[in-house]
């Protein structure tokens, strides 16, 4: 692969290797967040903080405490293996990663004598779940420092009293900071063995913080693009996830591929179609990056979403997909079928439930209103009434 090199196309930022070591003070980075995602992020960080001079070296990581069936603590056992044994056994995280269960870190400096957390970060990277992010917004009000950088790894949207709420926005207003995102075709477990992949970082207005980003994320095995589309990048990621649910549906039928290509298409243009609805600014160019159509593409052949629709397909909806993703995925969590519960919402208050046949069979499916053959039923009866 072509080694980072600074280049603008158009309105894109690519890999610079320009550390910037000399005109900006060193960032601290914190991930908050350690699933499966989370712990690689950290990762690759890692990597890259110990090269680059105008980062400090550590990279503290927030885990939401658990006790493991060992009866050690999860925290624990990173610092002393440098290991996720829970969400990401048998990878090296990098000795510079410390992981930290106090997320305000009122009491880390006892425990370990050391000098930082989230309040003394400069660059934020959350990838937690999207759904306790509401809470974990709430404790960090007035605890981080106010011209902090954000970037939200998270793949799922809030539906509000108010309407819906991207993460990346949860983020700036509860916290009053800026927020970048960063989504792509991004099978965690791949990265983890330094597999090829590539991603997006979208970015509001701030091209030099987006820079930043670019730079904190890049490898030679994990390309980064930045585009100008902050709410098309984070809508991909969401959306993708629905998507992902119809096609381990059809796999548990056992359709096929030509039926699993149909719901990619029907899919990405319903992906299009509700993002331009929601946000006219999201341009279509942000489908052909890596946080869309190789997203859709990854996720649809190799993430959990479509691995537990499988199962409850098998099953004919029969064990609740809460059950299933208990059984399958071991604590890490599904973020598409409650994304299909938030997009209901929105397309049901709208009035646009017709225009989104997909989004809509897979939520029906979902909470036991239709049978998982549903998703291919509909097809038949409604597709003049997917957007064009
Ligand atoms: N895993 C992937 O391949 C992948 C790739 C790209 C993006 N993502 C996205 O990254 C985000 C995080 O996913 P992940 O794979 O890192 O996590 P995960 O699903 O592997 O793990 C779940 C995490 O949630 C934590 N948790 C459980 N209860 C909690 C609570 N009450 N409050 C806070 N945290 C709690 C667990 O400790 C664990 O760290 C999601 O939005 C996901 O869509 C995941
Ligand atoms: O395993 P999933 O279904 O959560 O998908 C993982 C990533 O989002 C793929 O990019």
């Amino acid at each position: 692969m072509a080694p980072a090199q600074e280049q603008l196309e158009g309105e894109q930022i690519v890999a610079s290797n320009e550390d910037g070591a000399n005109c900006i003070e060193k960032s601290r980075v914190t991930v908050i967040g350690s699933g499966n995602w989370g712990s690689v992020a950290a990762k690759l960080i890692a990597s890259n903080t110990l090269k680059l001079d105008s980062f400090h070296d550590e990279v503290r990581m927030w885990v939401y405490e658990e006790v493991l069936p060992s009866g050690n603590k999860l925290t624990n056992v990173i610092n002393e293996t440098n290991e996720n044994v829970k969400y990401l056994p048998g990878i090296k995280l990098g000795k510079n990663v410390v992981a930290d269960p106090d997320l305000e870190n009122a009491d880390f400096l006892d425990l370990v004598g050391g000098d930082i957390a989230v309040k003394d970060a400069t660059m934020l990277v959350f990838v937690t779940p999207h759904q306790f992010m509401d809470a974990i917004c709430k404790r960090l009000v007035g605890k981080i420092k106010p011209d902090v950088e954000a970037i939200s790894l998270i793949k799922g949207m809030e539906v509000k009293m108010e309407g819906p709420c991207m993460i990346s926005s949860l983020i700036s207003d509860q916290l009053g900071i800026n927020c970048c995102v960063l989504m792509g075709a991004n099978i965690a477990n791949e990265i983890a063995v330094e597999k090829f992949s590539e991603a997006t970082v979208g970015f509001r207005e701030n091209k030099e913080v987006a820079e930043r980003w670019v730079l904190l994320f890049s490898s030679p095995y994990f390309q980064v693009t930045a585009v100008q589309d902050v709410e098309g990048v984070e809508l991909c990621g969401t959306l993708k996830n629905i998507v992902a649910i119809a096609a381990g549906l059809v796999d548990g039928l056992e359709m096929g591929n030509n039926t699993k290509a149909a719901i990619m298409r029907i899919g990405l243009r319903e992906m299009r179609a509700f993002s331009k609805l929601m946000f006219s600014s999201v341009r279509d160019s942000t489908f052909f990056e890596s946080c869309g159509v190789a997203d859709l593409i990854t996720t649809c052949m190799g993430g959990r979403n479509r691995k537990v629709a499988e199962a409850f397909a098998k099953n004919q909806g029969k064990r609740s997909f809460d059950e299933l993703e208990a059984e399958l995925l071991q604590g890490q969590k599904l973020q598409g079928v409650s994304t299909a519960k938030e997009v209901y919402a929105v397309l049901s208050n709208r009035g646009w439930l017709e225009m989104f046949p997909l989004f809509t069979t897979v939520h029906e499916i979902c909470v036991g209103r239709l049978p998982p053959t549903a998703i291919v039923e509909y097809s038949e009866h409604k597709p003049k009434c997917c957007l064009a």
